[in-house]
């Protein structure tokens, strides 16, 4: 309540000081003509003098409040904040369109700079131009993480972190103690993700596990401000203001000493037999040291792109996406009994009472892969998606002029009515089929957008696949080896307004009982 409100006091603090530079603002910026004066624009909501639609935006919401403009005022929508174009996109078949014939055009984000900052920074990964660093970096992520060879070697990783999990609320089972979905789903994530990618999970004896967990609570919270930072970044910049500059650069001093220490530990160690297994971490150091390297890279860029992997997505939606959508997909199941017996009645049958769900089960496991798909339709941890058109281009027959932001929105796509029958439920038997013998039931591959948890495009989420195998193992050992009860009848599940991202307002809490009499054999 306390954080809601500080949050709130900022938004009307801001508010006023926007008003109070207004007229100096308009004379920087509104008296320049647009290109789009000579030709039709999407259409606009009604707007204020001066801010545009800027009060429209500042809500925790945002998705919905989105979601509400594009009910009232259509699919395509031009929005202003100062003199900042942007094009709201809440429609399958425009976003189709878009990422089809202006892939390359929206292929970047123009986040504000904020030099030497580990997250938005010059060498930053999600920022950072569609150009020859990024291509250099996201070859790297994915021949070395995330990519289908990179994640075959790394099954043995995460099958020892499943295990650790598994134990862990086996545990608590025992003890009869509350289990925080959220917390152990954390945990989980994080583990995996760090030693994908330095080869070791972060220490819990040490406290630096905890230190991690803590900077990406803490990135998730500050997650509302970055963006605040980002739309209002420009017309502010002329006055000589950088919002949130303090607690941006905090933050980032945090997570450079706790990487710094990563960096060094890595360099001692690297020596000639670590090369074989080499991790990604590991490379880009070899790199950095190459001074023949086709990319010199800073160590700036090395403890960016491991941060923004740690993080997986923030300043694109959020961050830890695995982790809520664990939560709220488990949440999901346990307010549907039907679902829940389907999806035991699989995972009995494929792969049986005696051991614990391993990775090569999935493809067999089509009720599960439903579910999970179903779980990211209805609770996209990253609700919308920014990029920036580079160059004006025609939209349905409409003017984008340059550098217009892009907004879209995911949440009402997968929840559109025209595209999805009852799209507010939680039906994961949607995304299955007969199939062409008619003798077995597939998976549903959604065309046109219409589907589209993980953005598109050539900066769409590299992190899909694993995304999918954590969740799909993640759930599948929760459903196979425990009841879940639930203080009352239904789980709550509303959206937090809290954060940016899509989070459950009230955590999952649950006391488990282990479903099978003696721990499964690991
Ligand atoms: C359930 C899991 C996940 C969801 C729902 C998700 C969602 C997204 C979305 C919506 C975007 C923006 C895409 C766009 O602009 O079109 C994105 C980008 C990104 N994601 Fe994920 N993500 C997930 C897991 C992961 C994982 C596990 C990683 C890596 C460890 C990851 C790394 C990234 C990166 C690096 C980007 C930026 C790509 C770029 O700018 O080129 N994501 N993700």
């Amino acid at each position: 309540m306390a954080a809601m409100f500080t949050i709130e006091l900022q938004n009307c603090f801001i508010f006023i000081l926007l008003c109070l530079f207004s007229v100096t603002i308009y004379y920087l910026f509104l008296v320049r003509k647009t290109k789009a004066g000579r030709c039709d624009r999407p259409p606009s909501p009604p707007s204020l003098p001066i801010i545009g639609h800027l009060h429209l935006l500042l809500s925790l919401l945002l998705h919905k409040s989105l979601q509400k403009l594009s009910f009232k005022y259509g699919p395509l929508l031009h929005l202003r904040v100062f003199s900042v174009p942007i094009v709201l996109v809440s429609s399958a078949s425009i976003a189709y369109e878009i990422f089809k014939t202006q892939d390359q055009n929206v292929s970047n984000r123009n986040l504000p700079a904020n030099k030497g900052s580990l997250f938005l920074g010059s060498s930053g990964f999600v920022n950072t131009p569609y150009g020859d660093y990024w291509k250099f970096a996201k070859k790297l992520v994915v021949t070395k993480i995330l990519g289908p060879q990179a994640l075959h070697r790394s099954r043995g990783v995460r099958a020892d972190e499943i295990k650790r999990f598994y134990a862990n609320l086996l545990n608590k089972a025992m003890k009869k103690e509350s289990v925080d979905v959220r917390e152990e789903a954390m945990k989980l994530v994080n583990n995996i993700i760090c030693k994908m990618l330095m080869g070791r999970s972060c220490s819990e004896e040490n406290g630096e596990a905890e230190k991690v967990r803590r900077l990406v609570n803490e990135s998730n919270s500050l997650l509302m401000k970055f963006i605040l930072a980002g739309i209002l970044h420009k017309p502010l910049k002329k006055l000589g203001i950088s919002l949130f500059k303090k607690e941006l650069t905090d933050i980032s001093n945090r997570f450079d000493e706790l990487l710094e220490t990563i960096l060094v530990e890595h360099e001692e160690k690297l020596s000639e037999e670590h090369q074989q297994d080499a991790n990604l971490v590991d490379v880009m150091l070899e790199t950095y040291r190459d001074k023949n390297a086709k990319y010199n890279i800073t160590r700036n860029h090395i403890k960016s792109l491991v941060l923004v992997l740690l993080l997986q997505d923030l300043f694109v939606g959020g961050t830890d996406p695995p982790t809520h959508a664990i939560e709220w997909t488990m949440a999901e199941i346990i307010n549907s009994p039907n679902v829940l017996d389907k999806l035991r009645e699989e995972i009995d049958s494929v792969v049986g009472k005696t051991r614990l769900i391993q990775e090569t089960d999935l493809p067999n496991l089509l009720y599960l892969q439903a579910v999970v798909k179903e779980g990211l339709r209805l609770h996209p941890e990253a609700p919308v998606t920014l990029r920036a058109f580079q160059e004006w281009c025609e939209i349905k027959g409409f003017y984008i002029q340059e550098k217009t932001t892009l907004v879209v929105n995911m949440y009402v796509i997968m929840r559109d009515p025209e595209l999805w029958e009852d799209p507010e439920e939680f039906k994961p038997k949607r995304f299955l089929k007969s199939s062409k013998s008619g003798q077995e039931e597939e998976i549903v591959r959604e065309e046109h957008l219409k589907y589209i948890p993980f953005g598109s495009g050539r900066r769409g989420c590299p992190g899909s696949n694993l995304g999918y195998v954590s969740l799909g193992r993640a759930i599948g050992v929760m459903v196979q080896c425990f009841d879940w009860r639930i203080q009352g009848v239904k789980v709550n599940m509303n959206e937090s307004t809290r954060s940016f991202i899509l989070s459950m307002a009230h955590p999952l809490k649950c006391t488990l009982v282990p479903r099978i009499g003696t721990p499964l054999i690991l």
